[in-house]
């Protein structure tokens, strides 16, 4: 604790209440410098003052300097004599007292350290200004050598050189212009508002000194009085207003303290001059306004201290623009849509007749099983044709449920879906394929309006819906998407599909994929864009992983990455991924601490149901937890499975993919499995999906994208300029000690035996069981367990739950020692 409070920056040091010595004697430093300006100052002070009075004089003696016997007039000798002509005569002019600001500004900073950037930028401005009026002096007041000194004058004649003495008028102009409307923020209106002002004031007094003439009863005396000064009544309004203010003034002088209370000066000027009168005309408010326009000036200068951090931000900001993620790949192009086929080229045929023929089937029989039909309605999609049907009142709906094969047979058509109510209407869908049903190509979701404007994280153009329309989703909200279907059914393409939307919406900064491939050929093609848009661990070749050991590890990083996502989280105080982008990009968060922008990254896993099953629970748990918890750090999951049995899409994993995407199978348990209900077992497959987030379930045609175009798509990406490398996960050192380690026996720890004993005992094969009865630290229990378990004693890890114990007994374990020693 000591050496880090020794260790702390100045900049800590002040929170911590204990002023460490280091600090007191940079204090002390400064506060010398801050005197040592201080008279510094006085000093250019004095003697520019002075010099107005002795300048002349002096001027033939300072050349004389070294002469001891010389005699200057300056206040502060020959020094100020000296200072006063190099920057008066030799340098800016009266300008060269602003130099006496700068000097006091710095013994200011020294006294009190304010903030630095506000000390460059008042000597910026101070800078400026002294050139700005010592051309200005020098262009004006031509008759006094000091006025713009030699700098303004030979500036002046330069710029007469070249624009002429008009041109340079307007250059010194504009000069004052700037310098008053950036430095003294007077903004542009001022100048016309007080001309407005002016304006209105006088007009406002004419217009009272009309009321007071009209309202006031005309006395005699006053009659008299006015008639004293009948020609002056035609002369200016002002001097008529005053005329008539005198009475009020003269009368009873009670009233007259009262108005001016607050103004001595009148009080006492009212005799004497008439124009000294007009405050107390004007209201009170008039006046106070005015201060209060000064007090804005005086404000406007100080109020620039709110918090450090902000206002670094807003300056970072305002000086380099916001942050650009996309900033070092600048000129990449995202694919463009003439990369995509037209597979459907005549969109969907209406075949009128089969139309016809569907509807009377179906009513038909229905009217056999005396179910009246109020209306009937076809909504036609592009792989199968939608039916609503308004029953006549009284009909219940669950007799026409179990119609279901009854209307399939008579409509002799595979894949009739019943949805009995539509969700939101009042009507009763029967689905029936169509028998030439029309693919949906990928061109026409990327190029329609609803996926183009999408506003989201990451949105998937997934297909069109029955009633035609493109159907997008964004992975971001899903937050992790279920694939499952028979094999051939179109999960291939539906993954390409997925993936393609994402690269047509995304730029290589902002996603970034990790690939699972199994089947080692679905996602090869990707290898190409690796550099722009796959992730992967240090140290491995291909990006795309294939091989399930490593697989293992790629999910334990990915854990990794997402811990120290929530970290740098928490660091930022956000909730999310996008708050914290949002964040960073308004340089709110310093890279130095580790901040960095994070990209989404989605992981795809090909072949779920391989993995799980020679794999097991080392999948299945960083799985789970990457699932429950990646969400808000931007890690989405995308797991695709042939096999949708129970043992591989688990209750775990269920409970945390609400949306799920079912594909054609065969069976209604598996479309029980994939989507909790039946309905995938009658889809018609290539492609036909149905698609869930909870609570409906939406039929859906997906996008079809062939390998030829997504070969093009990441050829197109893959030319351009790359990343240096993939996108690197952390490292994952992976406990190469699980089920396949084979430790030798000789090097078994010296308490092995004894740590047999109590696990067998106690039939629990837990590490912290043998710290506390061995006294072992954590890390040699540890080793000492995964010893049990190479001798096969213990049984592998199972997550939060105990190792089973694999030997009943002491009695099992003595003998399973002899039968080693025997071997041996
Ligand atoms: N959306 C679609 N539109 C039209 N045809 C499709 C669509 N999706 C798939 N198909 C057809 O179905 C075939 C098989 O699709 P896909 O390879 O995606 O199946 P799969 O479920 O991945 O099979 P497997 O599990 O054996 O790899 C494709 O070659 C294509 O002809």
């Amino acid at each position: 604790m000591a050496s880090s409070t020794k260790k702390s920056t100045p900049n800590n040091a002040p929170k911590t209440g204990k002023t460490p010595q280091k600090v007191t004697n940079g204090k002390r430093i400064m506060f010398i410098m801050a005197t040592l300006l201080l008279f510094f100052g006085f000093i250019l002070l004095f003697s520019f003052i002075s010099y107005f009075t002795t300048g002349n004089y002096d001027q033939s003696v300072v050349e004389l300097l070294n002469d001891r016997e010389a005699v200057v007039d300056n206040w502060v000798g020959k020094l100020g004599a000296y200072l006063a002509n190099f920057f008066i005569f030799e340098g800016f002019g009266i300008a060269s007292f602003l130099f006496v600001k700068i000097v006091f500004t710095l013994a200011l900073y020294f006294a009190f350290t304010f903030s630095a950037v506000k000390l460059r930028k008042m000597i910026f401005w101070d800078l400026f200004a002294i050139l700005v009026f010592s051309v200005a002096l020098g262009h004006f007041g031509t008759d006094y050598a000091y006025s713009g000194g030699t700098v303004g004058y030979e500036m002046n004649q330069y710029l007469q050189d070249y624009l002429g003495q008009f041109g340079t008028m307007l250059v010194v102009i504009f000069g004052i212009l700037f310098y008053l409307i950036f430095r003294i923020k007077m903004a542009p209106e001022l100048f016309t508002n007080v001309l407005k002002n002016t304006k209105d004031k006088i007009t406002d007094n004419l217009s009272k000194a009309e009321d007071i003439i009209k309202n006031q009863p005309v006395k005699e005396t006053e009659k008299a009085a006015v008639g004293v000064l009948p020609s002056q009544e035609e002369k200016k309004m002002t001097e008529q207003s005053l005329t008539d203010r005198k009475p009020v003034i003269t009368e009873p002088k009670p009233t007259a303290e009262k108005n001016t209370s607050d103004f001595s000066i009148v009080d006492k000027a009212a005799p004497v001059t008439n124009f000294d009168l007009t405050p107390v005309i004007t209201p009170k408010e008039n006046s106070s306004s005015k201060a209060a326009h000064n007090d804005d000036f005086i404000i406007e200068t100080f109020e620039e201290e709110p918090t450090i951090e902000e206002n670094l931000a807003a300056k970072l900001v305002e000086d380099f623009g916001e942050f650009d993620p996309t900033l070092e790949l600048s000129h990449y192009q995202f694919p463009s849509a003439d990369l995509l086929t037209d597979h459907n080229t005549g969109g969907i045929t209406i075949n009128q007749a089969e139309l016809e023929e569907n509807k009377n089937r179906i009513v038909d029989t229905l009217n056999n099983y005396k179910i009246g039909i109020a209306q009937i309605k076809a909504t036609v999609g592009p792989t199968v044709t939608l039916y609503e049907i308004v029953p006549d009142a009284g009909i219940r709906i669950s007799k026409i449920k179990s119609l279901e094969d009854d209307i399939a047979l008579s409509l002799a058509a595979l894949g009739i879906r019943i949805i009995a109510p539509i969700p939101g209407k009042g009507t009763i869908g029967i689905e029936v394929p169509n028998t030439k049903p029309s693919a949906v190509s990928m061109k026409s979701l990327i190029t329609s309006p609803k996926f183009q404007n999408a506003e989201m994280e990451l949105p998937i153009a997934l297909g069109k819906t029955i009633s035609n329309e493109t159907f997008v989703v964004d992975l971001a909200k899903m937050p992790h998407l279920l694939m499952a279907g028979a094999t051939g059914q179109g999960k291939s393409v539906g993954l390409n599909a997925v993936l393609t939307s994402l690269l047509y919406k995304k730029h290589p900064a902002e996603v970034k994929f990790v690939l699972v491939d199994p089947k080692k050929v679905e996602l090869t093609l990707f290898n190409k864009i690796e550099r722009h848009y796959l992730a992967k661990l240090p140290d491995t070749e291909d990006a795309i992983i294939t091989d399930n050991t490593k697989v293992i590890n790629t999910l334990n990083s990915l854990c990794i990455e997402m811990d120290n996502r929530y970290s740098l989280l928490k660091d930022a105080m956000v909730r999310n991924i996008k708050e914290y982008n949002e964040k960073f990009k308004q340089r709110k968060l310093n890279p130095e601490n580790g901040h960095r922008f994070l990209p989404y990254i989605v992981l795809v896993v090909d072949e779920f149901a391989d993995l799980i099953m020679t794999a097991g629970k080392e999948v299945e748990t960083p799985i789970a937890r990457l699932a429950q918890l990646a969400r808000a750090i931007g890690i989405h999951l995308i797991i695709a499975t042939q096999r949708p049995s129970v043992n591989v899409i688990t209750g775990i994993i269920k409970a945390n993919f609400p949306a799920r995407i079912a594909f054609r199978v065969s069976s209604k348990i598996d479309s029980r499995t994939i989507l909790d209900g039946p309905g995938a077992d009658q889809l018609i497959g290539r492609g036909d999906l149905l698609y869930t987030q909870g609570n409906d379930t939406i039929r859906v045609q997906c996008g079809f994208v062939d390998t030829p175009e997504v070969e093009k798509i990441t050829e197109f990406i893959g030319s351009q300029k790359a990343y240096a490398d993939a996108y690197l996960l952390p490292e994952y050192v992976g406990e190469e000690t699980g089920t396949s380690l084979d430790i030798d026996i000789s090097e078994r720890d010296s308490m092995f035996r004894e740590a047999a004993e109590i696990i067998v005992t106690a039939q629990q094969g837990s590490a912290s069981l043998l710290q506390r009865k061995l006294k072992l630290g954590y890390n040699r229990a540890g080793r000492i367990i995964d010893q049990l378990e190479a001798a096969g004693i213990v049984g592998p890890f199972e997550g939060s739950k105990a190792r089973s114990v694999n030997i009943p007994d002491l009695a099992s374990l003595d003998q399973f020692f002899n039968n080693e020693q025997n071997f041996d």
